[in-house]
């Protein structure tokens, strides 16, 4: 039986609060560095559309890499899934988000995986569109879809601070360029993919969204399936097998909830058929996980017998 109350989870935030300490906030975004490295939310969403929550769950996030599995999804429904899967593969890298190492050594130089930052590029590169207004917008509206919340926007301090300082995405691009695997100017395409990073919601929004997933695409309290059953499936497994960065396997064996976490110290979960999860705690472990979510998560799935495995 899941948790059903949110006394319950703030008695597991008041526990996974303590390993706040052991991390620290993301600031190679320098906009990011300002978060309160102490903050931790979460919020539950169930498919009645009964949401359980602790910690400060009004405060905002950008989603950061958590984008990669929502523009992920978007695009497998704008192209299909040969032309994607021509673009980028479906291995795990077991390098860290931001790694170059693997493109060169790759022939042809397409990336692993949607999750890492060079096939996150390449994803966003595929989302159809006149302009880069115009491809921002509708990937926007089906997040706000998903989350149910038309108020969903950007925060632009953040996707400005990034763009200004993204050389070494940059860089990825360029490469992927003099390869062919994106063809578009790459000012513009960074310009996207720091709005994409810098969508911002509270962890409600995130829980709702991830409620979607577990449910296979489809959201149950108007019936309407936003995406395609076989494309949930397909980010719920990019989610296991790199959705945690690098530290994938760890995270699977033991907490085993398809999961995806960004920089801001966002965390999306979807425990298949149950719950969405949507959690809020920028301090970060060396991979780049958020401590105290990952604590928050490891208290739940073995309170709770979450793990899908
Ligand atoms: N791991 C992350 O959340 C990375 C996202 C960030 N916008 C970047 O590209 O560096």
């Amino acid at each position: 039986m899941p948790c059903q109350t949110s006394g319950e989870l703030k008695l597991l935030v008041k526990e996974a609060k303590r390993y706040t300490k052991d991390g620290k906030v993301a600031d190679y975004i320098p906009e990011l560095g300002r978060a309160n490295p102490d903050d931790l939310s979460i919020a539950i969403h169930y498919p009645d559309g009964r949401c359980i929550s602790a910690g400060d769950i009004d405060k905002k996030i950008t989603l950061q890499s958590i984008s990669k599995v929502i523009s992920l999804a978007f695009v497998l429904m704008d192209r299909g899934f040969s032309y994607v899967f021509e673009r980028v593969g479906m291995e795990p890298t077991g390098d860290p988000f931001n790694s170059i190492a693997k493109l060169e050594t790759m022939a042809p130089a397409k990336p692993l995986n949607p999750m890492i930052n060079a096939g996150a590029l390449v994803v966003t590169h595929m989302i159809n569109g006149d302009s880069v207004e115009d491809r921002f917008h509708r990937l926007l509206g089906f997040i706000r879809e998903l989350a149910d919340d038309p108020a969903i926007g950007y925060c632009e301090k953040v996707a400005r601070s990034e763009y200004e300082t993204a050389n070494l995405n940059r860089a990825l691009c360029y490469f992927l360029k003099q390869h062919q695997i994106i063809t578009e100017d790459v000012e513009e395409l960074l310009d996207l993919y720091t709005k994409q990073c810098a969508i911002e919601m509270n962890c409600l929004d995130l829980g709702r969204i991830g409620m979607i997933f577990a449910m296979d695409g489809r959201d149950p309290l108007n019936g309407k399936q936003i995406m395609p059953e076989d494309v949930a499936r397909i980010c719920k497994t990019f989610m296991v097998t790199c959705g945690m960065y690098n530290a994938s396997g760890e995270f699977a064996i033991k907490i085993g909830i398809p999961a995806k976490s960004g920089v801001s110290g966002g965390i999306l979960g979807a425990v298949p058929g149950k719950f969405g999860i949507g959690i809020f705690g920028p301090a970060l472990d060396e991979k780049g996980n958020s401590v105290a979510g990952i604590k928050l998560l490891e208290l739940l799935s073995k309170n709770y017998k979450l793990s899908m495995f």
